[in-house]
């Protein structure tokens, strides 16, 4: 007799889910009507997150019920979904999250982006690097965003972010419009999954869907902003290292690190390397010590891009400046000359459509280190306070 139905008391809990896959027969419809019930019921009255809901009672709808073996197999990815949703074991971030409940979401980014873009072009590199900022601290939580006050350490004060990340008004300015369309809805740290995309994009480089279902933090971490981020003295190892232990490998390294395409550092980022790198062209150097005194203090503050080709436009420039020994910070350049990513970033600098989908893949990636989701964390009111 297969499983027609599902006792009311039987929750959406691991052992339950085992046992559902165990004594599973090639069931019928109803049966799986009343697992998508249970899910929605388990939604409704726990924690469990709403997009992996939304998964389960997508499932069954493609299948036909004379299909017992497809139809064995949905029960068992539903019983398993339920298992992995309400431990919380897979982020479920999606796509489509905000679809009904903010439509105008994208819409309302994009054109925001777009102004402070035309703007400033240099904008749209500012937060991108917010978002890896973010990432990297927490997961992609929005912690970055947090300003300092009385009862919290933010991390906007920390070594790698004080005087050097920007952008944060124009991610106010997106918040704004969004919850006066969708008052309460969307996360800040979405928002800055979202405009980071649209910077790429609007500098000519790829676009994609971002999963979203991201919320926000109710705190931060000065130390971990210092011990996570990446420091540009550091070496292709180190670097390797501190990607890996965001569960990010060498070839999300170099595809992430040309986000370097667009964007400018400051001479204290890069002087040490003008000054005392041999793999450097000897041109290059001159000019950028030209920027910067040999000395710290004055100059500290100047600029220069970080792809000396073409700092406004998301190309694969900077891994044909790396190939010439033209990588700005010394991290830049660690990606090749005699290490073990020099074929990656050679790869990339012959083939630039080939970056740019890497680069996607990793900023998905990226965007997946530990977001908050279901009942965790909040929707911020205000990108800078937590509620
Ligand atoms: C691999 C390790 C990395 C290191 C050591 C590093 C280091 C730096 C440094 C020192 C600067 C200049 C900051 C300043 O002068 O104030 C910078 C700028 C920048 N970084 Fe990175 N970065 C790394 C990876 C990334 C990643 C993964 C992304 C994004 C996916 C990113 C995006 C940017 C952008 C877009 C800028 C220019 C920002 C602007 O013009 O406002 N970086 N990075
Ligand atoms: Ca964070």
């Amino acid at each position: 007799m297969p499983c027609t139905r599902l006792p009311r008391s039987v929750p959406c809990r691991p052992t339950h889910a085992t046992t559902l896959l165990r004594n599973h027969r090639p069931a019928s419809g109803h049966y799986i009507a009343q697992l998508r019930e249970r899910a929605s019921d388990t939604a409704a009255s726990s924690s469990f997150n709403l997009q992996g809901s939304a998964r389960l009672q997508s499932l069954p709808l493609h299948i036909d019920p004379s299909m017992a073996a497809s139809l064995r197999w949905t029960v068992a990815v539903a019983a398993v979904a339920c298992v992995l949703a309400l431990q919380g074991a897979v982020a479920q971030l999606s796509p489509t999250f905000y679809d009904s409940s903010c439509p105008k979401l994208q819409s309302i980014v994009r054109s925001a982006m777009a102004a402070a873009v035309q703007q400033e072009p240099r904008m749209g590199a500012s937060i991108l690097r917010l978002f890896f900022h973010d990432c990297f601290v927490q997961g992609c939580d929005a912690s970055v965003l947090l300003d300092d006050s009385p009862t919290l350490t933010g991390e906007k004060n920390a070594g790698p972010n004080a005087n050097s990340l920007r952008g944060y008004e124009v991610i106010d300015s997106i918040k704004s419009q969004v919850e006066a369309a969708c008052p309460g809805t969307v996360s800040c740290a979405d928002i800055l999954a979202l405009a980071a995309r649209d910077g790429v994009n609007l500098l000519s480089g790829p676009t994609w869907a971002v999963p979203l279902g991201r919320r926000d933090t109710r705190t931060a971490s000065q130390s971990a902003a210092n011990s996570n981020l990446p420091s540009p003295s550091s070496s292709a190892a180190t670097l390797v290292s501190a990607f890996a232990s965001k569960g990010l490998d060498s070839r999300d390294l170099v595809a992430l690190s040309g986000a370097h395409t667009i964007g400018a550092a400051r001479c204290a980022t890069f002087r040490s390397r003008v000054y005392n790198d041999t793999n450097i062209n000897a041109g290059f150097a001159a000019k950028r010590r030209q920027i910067c005194g040999a000395q710290p203090g004055g100059t500290d503050g100047n600029l220069a891009p970080l792809d000396a080709m073409s700092s406004v436009k998301f190309d694969n420039g900077y891994f044909r400046n790396l190939v010439a020994q033209f990588g700005l910070l010394h991290s830049d350049q660690e990606l090749f000359g005699g290490g073990a990513v020099d074929s990656v970033t050679a790869g990339y600098a012959r083939n630039g459509a080939a970056f740019a989908r890497d680069f996607v893949t990793a900023m998905v990636k990226m965007g997946n280190i530990s977001p908050l989701t279901g009942a965790s964390g909040e929707i911020r009111a205000n990108c800078r306070k937590p509620n």
